[in-house]
């Protein structure tokens, strides 16, 4: 058609002189034209950008146009498009303003709602749904298809705010009560700004506290990348030691400290170009044994554009501020109040007067209701194979896990103990954080929990997802000066504590570990 109609005016002068009149009235026709077009356009968005286009064409053309019949009503029009551009302008600017503010309140009604606390510059809104990760920012398919197969139906309050805060490229640090789906927060934006596998060196870097929270993150974002090419690499020993870092695909790695800082050091891994880097436990991640290796990680991270944001139930004001000297422009997120506690756990403080009270508390609590799965948490290693000890020929299985047994036997105790084959984990505070274990029903601190952040975690091992569980603390005489800061915590999240605790002293509370009569009830000698 277009070659026909080039055909047509092929070779053909149009003698505009003559013409004059003639063609200025088809001028004349032709913008006018425009006019009833623009009335009837129904989008008054794009009415406005058209209205808008046209008039900067008229007044490109105004100059060039040949004096005409009706230039008159032309200027008159004209003149009054000019007249009232600059009000349009105004009106269009004071509408954006008035959108603007009242976007600001909803999201101030729907994150008080959500029990959402924020500071920062510029936040984006809260996701309403998973449905705004596709419309706001162009998630893929494959990741809400997996959301959906995992059964997750609304974000949470800490994935409404936190994945939005990412995906606009801000620093965050955030807060949220234990088992509140933190950790889609942090894999969620990495996958969707990652978009697909590359094979350019380490993009994402999860940092861990533990070896069996960094293998239960790798999984998880496992499970979400699924049909799809992501290359997911866990820091094993293994990897560690034996890996070519230089020709291993890897998008995001996950690892502890330890483990990366080695492969750093000794395997020359390079970190040049990673883009987002996560602290999960990030306080954790500060204490001292760890922060050094945290550090040599931060550092190796050297690509200037990073993204970098801290994750964890428990923000000491300490962390916060080491924080804000490496972030930029950070966002904070607090889910609810704090440090602290699962609202969804039912918390109660038992005295048992000594050592020797606590094991036949525990016996006999066993032998009148055992409601498994549950997690015995206990305040060393040592501590935790004397109990397995005691309860092993019990008619309870029972199992322990602690820093010196081996990888294998490690995962073997968490594996048994996630499907059912054991009712009662003993532990330490070795999976006390991070390790998702669905329907623990109950936790008992058999030793009171050395730190207000530690019992946190410890009982955050039941109550997950929104569902319900009970922690059981068990005191003695020598707990007594510690109890205050916990019966704290239990109160704020709305359980009961007798009177007489809430009016002790408040103490400074470092680390309390007192020296602990042992559990076992075997003579010396048989031992
Ligand atoms: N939107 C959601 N809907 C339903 N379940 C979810 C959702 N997000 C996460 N979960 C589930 O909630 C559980 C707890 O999530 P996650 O382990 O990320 O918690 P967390 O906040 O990191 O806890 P912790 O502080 O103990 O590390 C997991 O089993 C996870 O699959």
């Amino acid at each position: 058609m277009e070659k026909d109609t080039s055909f047509l005016f092929s070779g053909i002068t149009f003698d505009r002189k003559k013409f004059a009149r003639d063609f200025a009235r088809f001028q004349e026709k032709k913008e006018s034209d425009n006019q009833p077009k623009l009335i009837e356009n129904e989008n008054p968005e794009i009415e406005q950008v058209t209205s808008a286009r046209v008039d900067k064409k008229r007044k490109r053309k105004a100059p060039l146009s040949d004096p005409v019949e009706g230039f008159t009503l032309f200027k008159s029009s004209k003149s009054k498009a000019v007249n009232e551009e600059p009000d349009q302008h105004e009106d269009e600017i004071l509408q954006g303003k008035k959108e603007y503010h009242r976007q600001l309140e909803r999201d101030a009604l729907f994150r008080k709602k959500h029990n959402i606390h924020v500071s920062g510059s510029n936040i984006p809104s809260p996701l309403q749904n998973f449905a705004e990760l596709q419309l706001r920012y162009s998630c893929r398919s494959y990741l809400l298809r997996n959301l959906a197969e995992l059964g997750f139906k609304e974000p949470t309050p800490i994935q409404r705010q936190a994945i939005p805060v990412l995906l606009s490229g801000r620093e965050c640090f955030a807060c949220a009560p234990t088992g509140s789906g933190k950790t889609f927060a942090f894999v969620c934006p990495i996958l969707m700004k990652l978009k697909n596998a590359s094979k350019d060196g380490v993009r994402a870097v999860i940092l861990c506290p533990t070896r069996e929270l960094a293998a239960q993150t790798a999984r998880e974002c496992k499970k979400l990348i699924k049909g799809k090419k992501f290359y997911i690499k866990l820091m094993t020993k293994q990897l560690a030691k034996g890996a070519d870092f230089s020709k291993l695909p890897c998008d995001i790695l996950i690892s502890t400290p330890f483990r990366l800082q080695y492969a750093i050091q000794k395997r020359k891994l390079d970190l040049s170009k990673v883009e987002f880097l996560v602290l999960d436990e990030s306080d954790k991640l500060f204490e001292l044994g760890l922060v050094e290796q945290v550090d040599a990680v931060v550092k190796a991270c050297s690509n200037p554009s990073i993204l970098r944001s801290l994750f964890s139930a428990t923000l000491p004001d300490t962390v916060e501020e080491l924080a804000r000297t490496i972030m930029h422009d950070a966002v904070r997120v607090i889910i609810g109040r704090k440090n602290s506690a699962s609202e969804s756990i039912k918390q109660k403080l038992i005295f048992v007067g000594s050592e020797e009270g606590k094991l036949l508390a525990l016996r006999q609590s066993f032998a009148e209701s055992l409601n498994p799965p549950v997690l015995l948490f206990v305040q060393n290693k040592e501590r935790a194979k004397e109990l397995y000890n005691e309860l092993k020929y019990d008619d309870i299985r029972a199992d322990v896990i602690h820093a010196d047994l081996s990888q294998i036997e490690r995962e073997n105790a968490v594996n048994n103990f996630r499907c059912g084959k054991t009712w009662v984990l003993i532990a330490t505070d070795v999976i006390s954080r991070g390790m998702d274990f669905k329907g623990i029903n109950c936790v008992i601190n058999y030793d009171f929990p050395d730190s207000a952040a530690a019992y946190i975690h410890r009982i955050g091992r039941s109550g997950r997802a929104g569902r319900s569980g009970e922690a059981i603390t068990l005191y003695t005489e020598a707990d007594v000066p510690f109890l205050r800061n916990v019966a704290n915590v239990i109160t704020a999240s709305g359980c009961e504590v007798p009177e007489w605790i809430m009016s002790l002293q408040k103490k400074k509370w470092k680390k309390h570990r007192p020296q602990r009569e042992s559990i076992s009830t075997k003579p010396e000698d048989e031992e």
